[in-house]
């Protein structure tokens, strides 16, 4: 797996302030999909600036036990081109006929691959962390059981481990709830092609979704590789029948929004100007309106194709926000409202009880332990920041984004020098970007 030799815990050192440019890891949710179309299609994709850690790392080990064939090779400008040999598109998908997948702890690994060799067919076993086997499945595993697939749970009825089968897919209609994850409408999404064969397939959206940036990702990627899906909203999508995934041959990956949403917070907390290049206003993710709640918030934005940069404009305001189209880089506003002058609010975010731990409750736990009053609600967050923040050692709950976001705090500490706070297990940042602490150091002078 993708560890950087980060200690036990992380102490900042004393910095003067932060200011400089970041060049941003692939995005996670395009690199995983791009693999994944890459194997189903007609042809071979290179893929340029794909994302390297845990969770693709899952992604890319998974498509080598299914028996599909791709390499990485270093370039020039120092991220690997990645090679996918295609497996002929719809029909001629030839994947393993029985494998064992570790997931880790990827969701946007195991809820296409689920759907993907549901719809296949054969013999596999699909597991991953514990916590993978606490974060739902059920809606996707109903979904395709309803229409003939045969994935059994191994463990507890609704979560991973599962163990599927070889089924007899025939459906024209389906239906998904929408309101856990969008990831289980993406899944079948993307396999509905392959289902499309002399029919339509439509799938109906039942409750409503969440997360539907994602999907719009979802959407661009597959027209990428040429199949085209007709929306009726967000309630129902169609797939026409005779479609097939063809590689668009070289394609890029553009850099992590979500990655981004830290080191523009560290620019509108503590100085600036940050930037981060790799996403901008040409950007297919969400996450990239970040900078709107930034800019709600007060923080000077500006933004290029493919860069944004925020600069500090005086003390943040608080902000009372929905933020379901941005789950992520919200974790980043429930951060910054430590620095905000009120109460700022979080609404809607009830996904986040599901995510790489109950991330409600985690957030509650640490902002606390900094001396911020916080509400926690069942769908909510609501932070009113101290007089002064306390010093600390946070927890991480093995998520990635709780020691990103907290990666800030600790910053604020090295600056004003008069709070420490330690960010514990920092090691967890390899889900998505295993040298965050080192692309962190390099903007804290
Ligand atoms: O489809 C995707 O790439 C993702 C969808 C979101 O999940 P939900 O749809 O479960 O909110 C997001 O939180 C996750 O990190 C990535
Ligand atoms: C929720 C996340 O991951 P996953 O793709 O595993 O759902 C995340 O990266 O914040």
């Amino acid at each position: 797996m993708t560890q950087q030799n980060y200690p036990e815990h992380i102490d900042l050192a004393t910095v003067a302030h932060v200011e400089g440019v970041v060049r941003l890891p692939g995005s996670k949710s395009i690199s995983n999909r791009i693999l994944l179309l890459a194997a189903l299609a007609e042809g071979e994709t290179r893929i340029g600036g794909l994302l390297a850690s845990d969770d693709t790392h899952v992604m890319l080990n998974a498509l080598r036990e299914l028996g599909v064939r791709w390499e990485a090779q270093p370039t020039m400008d120092g991220y690997p081109m990645h090679t996918v040999a295609g497996g002929g598109g719809v029909g001629g998908v030839h994947f393993a006929p029985s494998a064992d997948l570790f997931m880790g702890n990827a969701g946007t690994a195991i809820r296409p691959l689920t759907a993907a060799l549901a719809v296949i067919g054969g013999d596999y076993k699909l597991h991953g962390v514990p916590r993978m086997h606490e974060r739902p499945i059920g809606d996707l595993v109903d979904a395709l059981n309803a229409i003939g697939a045969q994935i059994e749970y191994t463990g507890n009825p609704g979560y991973p481990p599962l163990h599927i089968r070889k089924g007899n897919l025939t459906a024209q209609r389906l239906s998904v709830r929408g309101d856990v994850s969008s990831q289980f409408l993406t899944a079948l999404l993307m396999v509905a092609p392959l289902m499309a064969q002399g029919h339509a397939v439509t799938i109906d959206v039942v409750g409503e979704l969440i997360s539907k940036p994602y999907i719009q990702i979802t959407l661009n990627l597959m027209r990428r590789f040429g199949v085209t899906v007709e929306q009726d909203g967000w309630a129902s999508f169609t797939v026409q029948a005779g479609q097939r995934y063809k590689s668009p041959g070289l394609i890029h990956v553009e850099g992590d929004a979500s990655s981004a949403s830290y080191f523009l917070a560290a620019g509108a907390i503590a100085g600036g100007p940050v930037r981060v290049e790799g996403v901008g206003r040409d950007s297919i993710q969400g996450d990239v309106r970040f900078a709107e709640a930034l800019e709600q918030m007060g923080v000077q934005i500006t933004m290029g194709d493919n860069w944004i940069e925020a600069k500090s404009n005086g003390p943040l305001k608080a902000v009372d926000m929905d933020f379901n189209h941005i789950p992520d880089a919200a974790m980043t506003i429930a951060v910054a409202a430590l620095y905000a002058d009120g109460t700022t609010t979080l609404r809607n975010i009830a996904s986040w009880r599901v995510k790489e731990t109950d991330r409600i409750a985690a957030m509650a736990t640490e902002l606390r332990k900094l001396g911020a009053v916080v509400e926690e609600g069942a769908d909510y967050l609501k932070v009113t920041p101290p007089a002064a923040i306390g010093s600390a050692a946070i927890d991480t709950y093995d998520d990635h984004r709780m020691a990103m976001c907290f990666s800030l705090v600790a910053l604020d500490g090295a600056l004003r020098r008069g709070n420490n706070v330690r960010i514990n297990d920092p090691k967890c940042v390899a889900k998505t970007f295993p040298d965050y602490f080192d692309a962190f150091a390099a903007i804290a002078k």
